[in-house]
């Protein structure tokens, strides 16, 4: 039962609720039951039929429009004395500044990505208003409690790192069916479909130079007036058969392992009259329903094809992109939502699988490991929605003490699945939420303006306006009034190396870079060095003091999902109590939460790295139950998984 002085604390909020996707449907509903009289919601995306299964308040007509306004609708109208307002937008758009943030009592983030959650950090601490922020994945869940000077901000612990693997063992050494995902989606798709400009590492090398696959590059450029299935012959023939075989002259490679067996085109498709294996005509035109399964007449995406009946699919995938979709063709990254390039990834994999003795895998299958999908569950968003509202009204009621950052767990540990964390005090060394300097090891005779740019102040730091200076000295800016010399000139800048920018950055210069939106202000120090190692340090430059966060969020920033991340996934699977079956679930509400509860941090859910802090340590005992079954990856960049349900 709410009391008289949580009453008052809920009906006099103004709160920012910030993604109205799987937690955000959930949160809207729970706030509004709660009593919540204010509510603003940020949400930049239109509803898809894929959103239906889990975000309940939106139906099959709402499909195309905006989440933000349809479940404003839809929650008016069992509450409809509220206040709700929508804006169908972007959160990092100039006009939610710190202005704005400053109106509200309260912000919540059920988002998808971390680009955004830095920035919410960062206006929130801007404009000091309490954040709560939240993730699930799958049946893991989290919500923390941010609040600036007492608390942790979001980013002052490192964030996890993509998961990658050694190039060798993608080329040319592969052990599981992930490294033939990587390896069809990254490699040979990307070379076939992407950027041709891009670095690929599809070919691997030999010891003997004359039959290095180096010198057969174009092998993968389709020649005018080659017929398509020519063309898939001589791809197929060489990546399958052609460059196993070079990779089998390696012999010292094999010494201590299993050797692949080459396939060529010959030896699978031996009785089928090659025209047949692409009549892709038959296909239906329409771009989202060109599948090489449906011409195919396969059915079920979770069967699991043999070699053979792969290899169709290979052919029949690639010679409708080469039909259909030759205008996308150099422009494609692979995306799990395209159904076509799914169809080719899950070949790709499988042959190479097949060749390599590793188990092959269905096409629902490889789309989860591609795609980085871990399947979301309603019921975990409904909970970490509930666990938001409480920690909200907490710091509402200014009972920062009594905060707690919770931890939903996929098995009971300790008979909890719940586990309430007290809040961590601020990280002295966070450069977002401390002043604490950055340091930059560049080599500043080498590298451009525009290096550091992109490299540093806007991938790293995570800065949308930035504003270098150096002393006194502007030497860059971004925004849309500047004056056309003024853009000239840092145009101009951009291009010229460090050492030779119209005031100097050297060895020991100070810079100060700084966030005009985000009203983030770093210093960095400079250091020269030398050299850089090519394979650890591709950017030619390190910064230090800075929290690693999953690379190029590109995607839907790009693809995906409300959290929890990746990696951790398959390293932070709780402890499984077998013998438990009689859970009962820690009680979090309000009053219930003993006072200085339990100082120990599920840091593995949020953090697949080791804690940077001692004190951290005290983690709950975990495993995963099989490593292999829950992997995840995000070599495309994508900073989290992604989910779906079916
Ligand atoms: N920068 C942003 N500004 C505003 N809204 C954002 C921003 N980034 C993400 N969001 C919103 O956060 C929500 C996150 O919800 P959720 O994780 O359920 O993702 P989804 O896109 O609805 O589903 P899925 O990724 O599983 O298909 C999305 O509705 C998304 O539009
Ligand atoms: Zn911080």
């Amino acid at each position: 039962m709410a009391s008289g002085q949580h009453v008052s604390a809920i009906k006099g909020a103004k709160v920012l609720m910030v993604g109205a996707g799987g937690i955000g449907c959930e949160l809207l509903k729970t706030l509004a039951l709660s009593g919540f009289q204010d509510i603003h919601i940020i949400d930049m995306d239109t509803i898809e039929v894929s959103n239906l299964n889990r975000q309940f308040l939106f139906r099959q007509s709402h499909v195309g429009l905006s989440k933000a306004k349809v479940a404003r609708d839809a929650v008016l109208r069992f509450r409809p004395q509220i206040s709700i307002t929508p804006y169908h937008a972007n959160v990092k758009d100039t006009n939610f500044n710190v202005d704005f943030f400053k109106q509200f009592s309260v912000v919540l983030n059920g988002l998808d990505n971390l680009d955004a959650r830095r920035h919410v950090n960062r206006l929130c601490l801007a404009a000091d208003v309490p954040l709560v922020e939240s993730g699930t994945t799958g049946f893991l869940g989290q919500v923390t409690v941010h609040i600036k000077g007492q608390t942790e901000c979001y980013e002052c612990q490192p964030k996890p790192a993509p998961k990658t693997y050694p190039v060798c063992t993608i080329t040319s050494t592969p052990s599981k069916f992930v490294h033939c995902i990587v390896w069809a989606k990254d490699l040979l798709f990307a070379k076939l479909f992407g950027d041709k400009n891009q670095d690929n590492d599809l070919n691997v090398r030999s010891n003997d130079a004359a039959t290095s696959s180096d010198h057969s590059e174009d092998i993968f450029e389709h020649r005018k007036d080659e017929d398509i299935q020519q063309y898939a012959n001589r791809i197929y023939d060489h990546v399958f058969g052609h460059n196993i075989q070079t990779a089998l002259s390696n012999e010292e490679t094999w010494k201590n392992r299993n050797k692949p067996r080459p396939i060529y085109v010959k030896d699978v498709l031996f009785d089928e009259p090659i025209q047949q294996n692409g009549n892709v005509d038959k296909s239906n035109d329409h771009l989202s329903s060109l599948s090489a399964m449906a011409y195919l007449d396969l059915k079920n995406p979770q069967d699991i094809w043999n070699l053979r009946e792969n290899s169709r699919v290979f052919f029949a995938a690639l010679k409708l992109f080469f039909s259909k979709r030759q205008k996308d063709i150099g422009n494609l990254t692979f995306d799990k939502d395209d159904p076509l390039a799914v169809e080719f990834v899950t070949a790709a994999a499988n042959i190479r699988a097949a060749s390599f003795d590793i188990p092959l895998h269905s096409l629902f299958e490889a789309k989860g490991i591609a795609g980085n999908i871990v399947h979301a569950v309603a019921t975990t968003n409904a909970i970490i929605a509930g666990l938001i509202v409480i920690e909200a009204i907490k710091v509402l009621q200014n009972e920062t003490k009594n905060c707690r950052m919770t931890y939903c767990l996929q098995h009971p540990s300790r008979k909890m699945l719940l586990m309430p964390v007290e809040p961590f005090e601020p990280n002295k060394s966070c450069y977002v939420c401390s002043e604490t300097p950055l340091l930059l090891e560049v080599n500043t005779h080498r590298a451009k303006l525009r290096d550091l740019v992109e490299k540093i102040v806007t991938s790293k730091l995570g800065m949308s306006l930035p504003l270098i200076t150096h002393g006194s000295s502007l030497l860059y800016e971004v925004g849309d009034d500047l004056e056309e010399d003024m853009v000239a000139n840092y145009a101009a800048n951009l291009e010229k190396v460090l050492s030779e920018l119209p005031y100097a950055i050297t060895g020991g210069t100070i810079i100060t870079v700084e966030d005009l939106q985000q009203e983030l202000v770093c210093n960095i120090n400079i250091k020269h060095r030398e050299e850089f190692d090519e394979e650890n340090e591709p950017d030619g430059m390190v910064l230090h003091g800075w929290t690693p966060a999953p690379a190029a969020e590109n995607s839907k920033d790009a693809t995906d999902n409300n959290g929890a991340s990746t990696s951790s996934t398959s390293k932070s699977a709780p402890d499984v109590i077998e013998d438990d079956d009689d859970l009962s679930i820690l009680e979090t509400g309000i009053e219930t939460i003993p006072a200085g509860g339990q100082k120990r941090k599920l840091s593995d859910v949020s953090n697949p790295e080791p804690p940077v802090d001692e004190k951290r340590a005290k983690k709950i005992p975990m495993h995963p139950e099989n490593d292999d079954d829950v992997i995840v990856m995000l070599e495309d960049g994508n900073d989290d998984i992604s989910k779906t349900t079916q």
